[in-house]
């Protein structure tokens, strides 16, 4: 898969007292945003840490720029942070094609297949990656692997329906993986999703080999009844901006 560095205009001041982390976290989205957004898209908003500095971009584009776009949002967390910079909210009901969908990832190789969930939100950002004409994850270094579930070893996330959680929990682990209810923090019981569904976080190992390749993995996970969706987002982005420490940013790209 072809990579190469690009080049990013970031003041200063967008950068001042950020960690190098977060550095590469605001250039990969800023690199996003200003390669793919253009006047009368609908876009699609992620969730999760790095599309904060996606959404900062996009409203300072749309002020200065005076775009008119729409934005989709995939998550509770999405639609606050449209709401928060006066972004005009969609959704897929009045705008179900969506020209280009950003999002952030918990873990992801060359081939631009990722692990997302880590937040708890990603059945609705499957939902708007596939219906989106590109999907563009935005990364900070620390996601760059050669095998899915070498670096994120929390496991893959599996939202299912509660009442069935204890039998999937039971299948995963016969399929040998370790597999945790998410709990909650800051409120007792399990992590309730947007969707009102628990997650189950099943860590197989390396995603290597016929049944634990991520496409084949991905297939097995969603036929399970009371699995709604996993975390696994295998042949959906077409592009990655990744944002590394050294304060370069790598532009994957999938033929
Ligand atoms: O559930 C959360 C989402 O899938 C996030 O996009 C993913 O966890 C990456 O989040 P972050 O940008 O905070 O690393």
């Amino acid at each position: 898969m072809p990579v190469q560095p690009v080049q990013v205009a970031v003041a200063a001041a967008a950068l001042a007292g950020k960690s190098a982390k977060d550095a590469g976290k605001l250039r990969a989205a800023y690199a996003a945003v200003d390669r793919h957004v253009k006047d009368k898209q609908v876009i699609g908003i992620g969730s999760g840490s790095t599309i904060v500095f996606a959404v900062d971009r996009l409203a300072e584009r749309v002020r200065e720029e005076n775009l008119t776009v729409q934005c989709v949002p995939t998550s509770f967390q999405a639609i606050q942070l449209i709401r928060q910079h006066n972004l005009p909210l969609s959704d897929l009901s009045a705008t179900p094609k969506i020209d280009v969908a950003i999002d952030g990832a918990d873990e992801m190789t060359p081939d631009l297949a990722c692990i997302k969930g880590g937040g708890g939100c990603l059945v609705q950002e499957k939902i708007v990656a596939y219906n989106s004409d590109t999907f563009v994850l935005i990364a900070d270094g620390s996601k760059e692997s050669d095998a899915l579930g070498t670096k994120w070893t929390r496991g893959v996330p599996i939202e299912v329906i509660p009442m069935a959680y204890v039998p999937i929990q039971k299948q995963l682990e016969g399929m040998g993986a370790t597999a945790k209810l998410r709990m909650a923090t800051s409120k007792a019981g399990p992590c309730v999703t947007d969707n009102g569904n628990f997650i189950i976080d099943a860590h197989f190992g390396a995603l290597q080999g016929d049944s634990l390749a991520p496409a084949a993995l991905e297939k097995t996970l969603c036929m399970i009844p009371g699995v709604v969706d996993c975390g696994l987002f295998v042949g959906m982005a077409k592009e990655a901006f990744i944002g590394r420490e050294d304060g370069t940013v790598m532009h994957y790209t999938r033929d």
